[in-house]
């Protein structure tokens, strides 16, 4: 399939600047820098609440009651842990979802083929399995042509087998359009699987980032993939000894996170 390959012509894919966010006079997010290159991917961690969503829905453009500086590329595209599909709206009717103008279906019908899902076009979003309903939301956010991907947590819910060719779509959808990615997410491994840079979230501020330069496509096997995915789960405050291999690292429920990043 002929794909195009956007890129902001802009140093960067997103420049954060001094940005605080408050909810009841507390700041979740808190004079926080952030810079994205065009054409980077960059994987956000950090404990439950520490403001990871928040940071997103800004950069989206869906929360607006901050301060600081926020430059994104106009053209940007989100998708969300809960694919959010309306569900009285065939599967390529949704994809189009609040896109300008009159656009037609083989727009859609492009998008879902590049996600594997171009046999399940007229479906009903109730007949679609997870995956699928998850894949839909992607297309939905591809058809934007995005510069700026921001995902969400957008295989949380997935079982293990799907969440690992979800995580590969995404891979290869990223090396072919040529966009920015933000993604926010809970599992250490994804983030050092798919990743460019990973930074951490903590105290309102990016606390620390791990550039991780292994060759793609990254085995898990590879001592340098366990090497960085052991420095982050430090980072994290986890303890890596009493872990189970391939069991994703309960970073949410980490008393110690705090600590450690502060
Ligand atoms: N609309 C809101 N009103 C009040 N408080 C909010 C609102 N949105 C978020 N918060 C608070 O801001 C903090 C950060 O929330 P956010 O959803 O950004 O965290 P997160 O890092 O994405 O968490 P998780 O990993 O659990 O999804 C939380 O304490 C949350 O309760």
């Amino acid at each position: 399939m002929a794909t195009d390959v956007h890129r902001p012509v802009s140093r960067f894919a997103v420049h954060v600047e001094g940005l605080t966010r408050s909810f009841d006079g507390r700041a979740v997010i808190d004079a926080l820098d952030l810079d994205v290159r065009p054409g980077e991917f960059v994987a956000l961690l950090g404990r439950s609440g520490c403001g990871k969503s928040t940071l997103l829905r800004v950069l989206a453009g869906l929360d607006r009651e901050i301060e600081g500086t926020v430059l994104v590329p106009r053209r940007k595209a989100v998708a969300f842990q809960a694919p959010r599909l309306m569900p009285w709206k065939r599967v390529w009717r949704n994809v189009l979802l609040g896109l300008p103008g009159k656009p037609e279906r083989a727009v859609a019908e492009q998008a879902l083929d590049e996600v594997g899902l171009g046999h399940r076009s007229q479906a009903w979003p109730k007949t679609l399995s997870g995956g699928e309903a998850q894949r839909a939301s992607l297309a939905r956010a591809l058809v934007r042509e995005p510069d700026l991907l921001l995902l969400d947590e957008p295989f949380g819910a997935l079982d293990a087998l799907t969440r690992i060719k979800a995580q590969r779509l995404v891979g290869e959808v990223w090396q072919r359009r040529g966009c920015a990615v933000l993604l926010v997410t809970h599992d250490v491994e994804e983030a050092v699987l798919l990743a460019d840079r990973v930074l951490v979230m903590d105290g309102g501020v990016i606390a620390h980032e791990q550039t991780v330069d292994l060759d793609r496509p990254r085995d898990i096997a590879d001592p340098r993939f366990a090497e960085l995915r052991a420095s982050l789960l430090e980072r994290l405050g986890v303890d890596t000894a009493a872990e189970s291999p391939g069991i994703e690292s309960p970073v949410a429920e980490s008393p110690a996170v705090k600590a450690s990043a502060a």
